[in-house]
């Protein structure tokens, strides 16, 4: 099982650092981890070590900035190599197109960057354009991420659907059905892998999208996710 964070266990919020998981949401990933064996797993934009601090204190196997970081159920981690004076340049022109304009931040995240535009809204089209913009200049070592009033840049050779392809490849992950939930752009990489694989994609919320079922937000899908987590094995085949 293959959870996406904000928009789908954290209800979007105002700023990245204002997102939480409710307290709910937390216990049930628990059981969710005990109930599937440990096959469960977050797949986010955020570092590892933000998501460690939002499961907080669960820790799970989590692909991070976009399957660009990895950490497999035995606790070992990968990193896409990425030249750090590159992104430190990168860093710095996108800190530039931020500058000055009220409402909109820039994000960094160590290796990948996010400008985000959801307190000025009408900035959308020149931010989408300059951080494009910078983008192109630092091809083709990185690539464009659109999102939720965010546009990013991170490095090209990973993404969550790769993520998805490397956790499948482990136990307690492989030979398993995968089950992907998410709510934005970065998720239909995902959903893509998920679909060849024979699984089960979940769109959370509106917008266009590949997946096959939609849940309309986080507090459905945790409803969603309560039901599987305490239907014992018996339940299970009873419903076979
Ligand atoms: O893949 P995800 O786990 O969904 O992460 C995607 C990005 O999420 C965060 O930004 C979004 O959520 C914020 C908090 O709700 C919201 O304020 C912002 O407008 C959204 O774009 C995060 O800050 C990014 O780094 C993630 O890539």
């Amino acid at each position: 099982m293959f959870l996406d964070l904000d928009g789908t266990l954290a209800p979007i919020a105002p700023s990245p650092d204002a997102a939480r998981i409710p307290g709910a949401t937390l216990a049930l990933l628990r059981r969710l981890a005990l109930a599937t064996g440990g096959a469960l797993a977050v797949v986010s934009g955020r570092s590892i070590e933000v998501v460690d601090r939002l499961l907080h204190p669960l820790r799970l196997p989590v692909a991070g900035l976009h399957g660009i970081q990895w950490r497999g159920p035995d606790g070992q981690v990968w990193e896409l190599p990425v030249d750090r004076e590159r992104a430190a340049r990168l860093q710095a022109r996108l800190l530039d197109i931020a500058a000055g304009l009220a409402g909109v931040h820039m994000e960094g995240k160590g290796i990948s960057f996010a400008v985000h535009y959801r307190h000025a809204p009408h900035q959308e089209a020149r931010i989408r354009r300059d951080v494009a913009q910078a983008a192109s200049a630092f091809a083709p070592d990185y690539v464009l991420q659109f999102g939720k009033m965010v546009a990013e840049v991170k490095p090209r050779g990973a993404d969550k659907g790769s993520a998805v392809e490397r956790f499948m490849a482990v136990a307690p992950f492989a030979s398993r059905l995968p089950v992907m939930a998410g709510d934005d752009l970065t998720d239909e990489a995902a959903f893509a892998v998920v679909a060849r694989l024979g699984g089960v994609s979940i769109k959370i919320g509106d917008g266009d999208t590949s997946a096959s079922w939609r849940l309309p937000d986080p507090p459905s899908l945790a409803r969603w996710l309560d039901g599987l987590s305490t239907r014992g094995p018996d339940d299970a085949s009873r419903h076979e």
